[in-house]
């Protein structure tokens, strides 16, 4: 059916809305991603919960969905928009079309739609709410909570811990709702790997006796963690740890640095990002809106190591005594480049070395 996307600036587009139900609006916040391919990924990454995602790339759908590369469970992402859907899926691992993931898992798509000027009013006014509506007349803003104001980890983390892998070191990650292809990498590395919910307790961390801990990916505004932060500094004061994305700016928090929301988010797979300890660049997947605050690390243990090259923005921190060690982008790609995969084997280190491996 007719179906629009309206913008919190108050423009909409048209297109054929699939999946939604007449009368029935879905709010969610509206970004981008600028990944040629990768969707199945982004569809069942956890941290696109609450999102819907518009594709920068016109044809979307093409290699159809597999069995291997859900980063979830489930497909996470509120709702895509498309400009043009390939239904059939044309690839020797392909199980199904896109369309019928999609229609299986009730997640609404608008296709045939302009992407193109969508992404241009996101550049120009921000990451910013937006509805899928049948009827554009009607669209209320006020039924949705302003961006950045709910808390959406509860939503995607385990209820119970689970464990993958039997290395001879145990991490463990707190669970802020990770990728799958985080705990491949660290099995891949010989690790033991016990995901548990985010709110687990220091105690009950320490019990399990880690070598290390992770602290994954996830949605939201870091802010809606306060709660955690003691817990996350304690644990990082006594392990060696890793944060990424979300758990990397929840470490900033922890010590005391603080976080911005970007104007609009880094999606996609060619970020390019500087290692400033060794000059090395690595091209990067990334799927963040906010970012840790140079300046509010004046005062902390902390200091930056990895920058944006396209925008200067802090990419990853260390501390300046312990083996904590964290970054914005994704070394486990999934999708994009795997070039910063090593970071896993940095960990290993640290959990072996402490502090002394970081002086690479
Ligand atoms: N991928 C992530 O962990 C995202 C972190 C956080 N939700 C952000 O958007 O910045």
């Amino acid at each position: 059916m007719k179906g629009y996307v309206v913008l919190e600036t108050g423009e909409q587009f048209e297109g054929v809305l699939f999946g939604a139900e007449q009368g029935k609006d879905i709010h969610a916040e509206i970004v981008f991603f600028t990944g040629m391919t990768g969707y199945q990924e982004v569809l069942s990454d956890p941290s696109f919960k609450g999102q819907m995602v518009v594709f920068t790339y016109p044809l979307i759908g093409n290699y159809g969905i597999n069995q291997s590369d859900f980063e979830s469970l489930k497909p996470q992402a509120e709702a895509l928009l498309i400009s043009e859907l390939n239904v059939s899926g044309h690839h020797y691992e392909s199980s199904q079309p896109l369309s019928d993931c999609l229609k299986q898992a009730d997640i609404p798509y608008l296709t045939g739609v302009d992407t193109r000027a969508i992404v241009k009013r996101i550049r120009k006014n921000g990451d910013m709410r937006a509805v899928l509506t049948t009827n554009p007349d009607t669209v209320d803003f006020s039924a949705s909570s302003p961006l950045g104001e709910q808390e959406v980890v509860s939503t995607v983390s385990v209820q119970n811990q689970v464990t993958f892998g039997a290395g001879e070191r145990h991490v463990v990650l707190m669970d802020f709702g990770y990728k799958k292809s985080i705990v491949s990498e660290l099995v891949a590395e010989g690790n033991k790997v016990t995901v548990v919910p985010y709110s687990t307790s220091f105690e009950e961390v320490a019990s399990l006796e880690p070598d290390g801990i992770l602290l994954s990916n996830g949605p939201g505004n870091p802010k809606q963690l306060v709660a955690e932060l003691p817990i996350i500094r304690k644990l990082a004061e006594t392990y060696p740890t890793l944060g990424i994305c979300l758990g990397h700016q929840l470490l900033a928090l922890a010590f005391g640095g603080d976080t911005e929301k970007l104007n609009f988010g880094h999606r996609g797979a060619n970020q390019p990002v500087i290692d400033q300890k060794t000059n090395k660049v690595y091209m990067t997947s990334q799927n963040h809106s906010y970012v840790v605050k140079e300046t509010s690390l004046a005062h902390t243990e902390l200091q930056s190591r990895f920058f944006n090259i396209n925008d200067g923005s802090i990419e990853g921190l260390e501390h300046k005594r312990l083996p904590v060690l964290s970054v914005q982008f994704h070394p486990e790609a999934h999708p994009g480049p795997s070039d910063s995969a090593q970071l896993f084997n940095l960990f290993k280190e640290m959990m072996s070395q402490g502090r002394e491996s970081l002086y690479v």
